[in-house]
């Protein structure tokens, strides 16, 4: 008997096709991006402990249609389960492989530092324990301290176990500014670490824009690029100043108005695309009606790109098939939307040629049919 499956054969192909182009992840969340089963193995572990109610949990993590708002309640709980030096490496490593082993070849992993006294938890502790786990990723990731023969070498490495890792540390918009502006200070010291960016994230209900301001602005003037989770929710002030600010990117820009698009396309700020992330947090209501179309059509800087693969269940791949199935985007357009992507990358010009590299000599392998 044969069995009878939803998929067509041409969607497995594509589904493959677009596993096998090099890809550019510009906005990944490092708590976000976990595994659901060391999730599980973790939360499990501390169920068994005490520490948590194993039950409680599983609840909360199994649920899959989450407003917006439940997803912070959701990270709360997610951050009691991997706070600690160990487990922060732990994920690390895999969140790293498991974007490797899709073709991602270039990463910007952002996260925020986090302090917890109680287990002597620093924000810099916290990092550290971030470049660790980069450092014993099994991938051929070129992450830090690389040198430019290293960079050479890297178009030539095999597929799907090379990647390139660069960090934006986060501010939490529950942040105050001296904590924003410790965050900043530490970016700049582990700047031969891979740190290249500030990132502001957070739920966007909380905090005002200039509270974070001054230590954005010190961040900028000392020479990190700075990308700001933007119109995730209606608020017409706070999206102008943003835009005013003019950030190297910013991810969402659901909620715009239209003085607020004009803005935005003026000013040439590529946008991450987030498409599972903004139809399952119900901040856009249909893939139909998503900005992405219009952005695209007018040509305007976009890179798509996961938000929270774990919490969300995708991957960068799926986001491209999303685009194509959506949209009607065939591999050609996918290929080149991948490829573009290179131009809005926060690292420098060396690490940029290199990956183009990588597009010219698939451009030579792939079939587009
Ligand atoms: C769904 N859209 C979103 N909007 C805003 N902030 C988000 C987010 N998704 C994730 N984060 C931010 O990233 C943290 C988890 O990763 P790290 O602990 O930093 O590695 C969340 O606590 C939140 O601050
Ligand atoms: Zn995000």
């Amino acid at each position: 008997m044969t069995m009878s499956y939803n998929i067509s054969s041409s969607e497995v192909e594509m589904e493959w096709w677009i596993s096998s182009i090099p890809k550019v992840e510009l906005h990944a969340h490092l708590n976000g991006s976990i595994r659901n089963s060391t999730l599980f193995e973790l939360a499990r572990e501390l169920g068994e402990k005490g520490t948590i109610v194993f039950s409680d949990f599983e609840h909360v993590i199994k649920k899959n249609d989450r407003t917006l708002c439940e997803v912070f309640k959701l990270f709360d709980l997610i951050h009691v389960v991997t706070t600690d030096h160990k487990t922060i490496t732990r994920i690390t490593k895999e969140v790293v492989e498991d974007f490797a082993a899709e073709n991602v070849v270039y990463l910007e992993l952002r996260t925020t530092p986090k302090r917890n006294d109680s287990i002597g938890m620093s924000k810099r502790s916290y990092m550290e324990a971030v470049v660790d786990g980069l450092r014993s990723a099994s991938s051929n990731i070129l992450d830090i301290n690389f040198s430019c023969d290293d960079l050479e070498k890297f178009s030539k490495l095999p597929t799907k176990k090379r990647i390139i890792v660069r960090l934006l540390l986060s501010i939490d918009r529950r942040e105050s500014t001296a904590s924003a502006m410790e965050t900043v200070k530490l970016a700049l010291e582990m700047k031969d670490m891979g740190v290249i960016g500030i990132d502001l994230s957070g739920n966007p209900t909380v905090g005002e824009w200039e509270t974070f301001f001054p230590a954005l602005k010190f961040a900028r003037e000392q020479g990190l690029s700075v990308t700001l989770h933007c119109g995730e929710v209606p608020n017409s002030v706070e999206i102008q100043e943003m835009l005013n600010f003019r950030p190297g990117r910013i991810g969402h820009a659901c909620c715009f108005q239209d003085e607020e698009w004009r803005k935005l396309k003026l000013y040439k700020i590529p946008v991450e695309i987030c498409l599972t992330s903004n139809i399952r947090t119900e901040t856009i209501s249909s893939m139909d009606v998503h900005h992405f179309a219009n952005l695209y059509k007018e040509n305007h800087p976009v890179v798509l790109c996961t938000d929270d693969s774990g919490v969300f269940s995708t991957n960068l791949s799926n986001e491209y098939a999303l685009v194509s199935s959506a949209f009607g985007l065939g591999k050609m357009e996918l290929f080149q939307l991948a490829r573009k992507a290179v131009d809005f990358i926060f690292a420098g010009n060396e690490v940029k040629m290199e990956l183009l590299k990588v597009y010219e000599s698939a451009a030579r392998t792939l079939e587009y049919n």
